[in-house]
């Protein structure tokens, strides 16, 4: 298995107290697997994702463990976890496109960059080279600056970058949101094709996209309200799910191609809940058409089939 997150509660200190952004999150990524992470917004998806590389200044980390490949991940200890980033574990966070240094070539900010985690640039050159002609990006762009690079190919750039130590696992963070449609079809066949060369064993795609996750992910995990309620391949995911939150996510995609971003859901009302006070038992009964007394009581995640879990009194309705 090359992640077992067991049980993680990551909160974010805040004056009124503490924000449960991750309140229990257990999954596990096999070798090879693409997940895809959705949920409305707030719902923890990006939390997640720094959680397993780098917790910010308000981050704590109060229980929980992350295992790769088998050793755990120092996740609390941000020395600690130097040593693992970019090599073990790597992200592409969300707008990094635009986060590049406008002022310095691209050959340069990348040299920069190695440098900075002991890595000599002069010895990594030729894969690079490579590794940027596969996504279609000559040589010379490491002469260019940022701003002479389209969108797409920023992305692509930061792509290879990110995965240029072949890192155990990828955490990419809404990389195709800022992308029109034809770019974020490429991005997305990178990822895959990342995965298949063996570049990256396993990875994350956060997304807002369903359609588009669905097109590339193995499985795909739902998340509401700081905790994952069904987990199960795409297909099912899409075509047969279980929660009925999910159930609602799925019918609220009008048609391929079409996000669900923070468009309320049309067929439930109401929005989730706080997470500085978040209610007990199931967080969606307030909005579930199925809720009833027992899901005053917080739902275990449950086999519901091969691969497919949900957390959910309901399963059978
Ligand atoms: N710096 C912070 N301080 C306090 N609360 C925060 C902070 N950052 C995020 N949160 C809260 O943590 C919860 C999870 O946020 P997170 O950004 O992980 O959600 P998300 O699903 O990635 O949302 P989005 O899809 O909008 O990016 C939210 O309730 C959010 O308000």
């Amino acid at each position: 298995m090359a992640l077992d997150v067991n049980d993680l509660r990551v909160h974010y200190r805040t004056t009124k107290g503490d924000v449960r952004a991750l309140d229990g999150v257990s999954f596990s990524i096999a070798d090879g697997e693409i997940v895809g992470l959705a949920g409305e917004s707030g719902c923890g998806k990006t939390t997640l994702g720094k959680s397993l590389i780098r917790l910010d200044g308000r981050m704590r980390h109060v229980g929980g463990n992350v295992l790769l490949d088998g050793d755990e991940l120092p996740i609390g200890n941000d020395r600690a976890m130097n040593k693992h980033r970019f090599k073990d574990v790597s992200i592409i966070p969300q707008y990094s496109m635009s986060a590049m240094n406008p002022t310095r070539r691209i050959g340069k900010m990348i040299a920069d960059l190695l440098r900075s985690r002991g890595l000599s640039y002069r010895n990594l050159k030729d894969e690079l080279v490579h590794r940027l002609e596969l996504v279609g990006l000559p040589e010379r762009v490491l002469d260019n600056y940022p701003i002479e690079l389209s969108g797409g190919m920023k992305q692509r750039m930061v792509m290879v970058l990110s995965t240029l130590l072949d890192p155990s696992l990828l955490i990419a963070d809404e990389i195709t949101s800022a992308l029109d449609v034809s770019n974020q079809k490429a991005v997305a066949e990178t990822l895959v094709r990342f995965r298949d060369m063996e570049f990256v064993k396993s990875m994350i795609v956060v997304t807002h996209d369903l359609s588009l996750v669905y097109q590339i992910a193995d499985t795909i995990m739902i998340m509401y309200a700081g905790r994952i309620v069904e987990k199960a391949p795409a297909e099912t995911i899409v075509k047969a799910p279980k929660h009925p939150y999910t159930k609602a996510l799925i019918s609220a995609l009008p048609e391929v191609g079409l996000e669900y971003g923070d468009k309320r859901l049309k067929s439930i009302p109401g929005k989730p809940p706080q997470l500085l006070n978040p209610p007990t038992g199931c967080r969606f009964r307030a909005r579930c058409p199925l809720a009833s007394d027992e899901c005053a009581e917080q739902p275990p995640m449950v086999d519901v089939d091969g691969g497919h879990q949900a957390a959910c009194w309901k399963l059978e309705d």
